[in-house]
């Protein structure tokens, strides 16, 4: 196994044993973060992704933000273009369905289709990241793809504070985040 797919298992596995009130309590403290970080910078339409296999839970930033009155984008897996992302309007009674991977995601709908360009800031999950902002993901590249656009805005890691690493080995794709959020700390590049 590569380090990279090493270091993909281990940080899945200590994501996942997270106990239920761990998750809970990460889950609202970034809902304040992100509330707090969108009102500062100035962010009216962000993307964020719906969480699964232990990633911090981002149900209660979504909700808040919409309290907030910022719009949210959630990616969908490409219909065609395979390996790429869509951003859709995201709104309380959006139609859902189940991807190919288990993640809930919109049902394509082309009127809330919403332009890279559009987006003042993509959240991206991530399984490791270290203090320089490099990212480790899934290993689909979906979001290495989608940030290497120069339609992409400023891209923001979001993560639990174990899914970081002293320094991760980086290849020539991967695409540097400007920040990573986490439970109890902003890092900004
Ligand atoms: N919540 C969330 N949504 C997301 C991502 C993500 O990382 N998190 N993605 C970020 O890119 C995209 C989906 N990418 C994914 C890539 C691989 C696997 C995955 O489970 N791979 C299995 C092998 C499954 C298979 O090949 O069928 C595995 O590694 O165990 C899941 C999602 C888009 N949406
Ligand atoms: N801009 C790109 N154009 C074409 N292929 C790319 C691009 N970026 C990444 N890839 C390919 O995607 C594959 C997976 O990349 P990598 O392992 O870095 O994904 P990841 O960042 O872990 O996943 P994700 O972004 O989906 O969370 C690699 O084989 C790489 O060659």
């Amino acid at each position: 196994m590569d380090t990279r797919q090493a270091i993909r298992q281990q940080m899945r596995d200590a994501r996942r044993a997270l106990s239920a009130e761990q998750q809970t309590q990460a889950e609202h403290q970034l809902a304040t973060q992100l509330v707090n970080f969108c009102a500062l910078k100035q962010l009216s339409r962000v993307a964020l992704y719906l969480s699964f296999d232990g990633e911090i839970g981002t149900k209660a930033a979504i909700q808040a933000l919409w309290q907030a009155d910022v719009q949210v984008a959630l990616p969908i897996l490409h219909p065609f273009s395979q390996g790429h992302l869509l951003f859709i309007d995201y709104r309380p009674d959006t139609p859902m369905r189940c991807n190919r991977y288990g993640i809930q995601e919109p049902q394509l709908d082309c009127s809330a289709v919403i332009p890279l360009a559009q987006l003042d800031a993509i959240f991206t999950p991530l399984v490791a990241f270290d203090s320089r902002g490099n990212r480790l993901g899934m290993g689909g590249g979906f979001y290495d793809r989608t940030l290497a656009s120069d339609h992409a805005p400023k891209a923001y890691g979001l993560a639990h504070p174990i899914q970081e690493q002293r320094a991760l080995p980086v290849e020539s794709w991967d695409q540097p985040l400007h920040g990573i959020i986490t439970s109890d700390k902003i890092f900004e590049l």
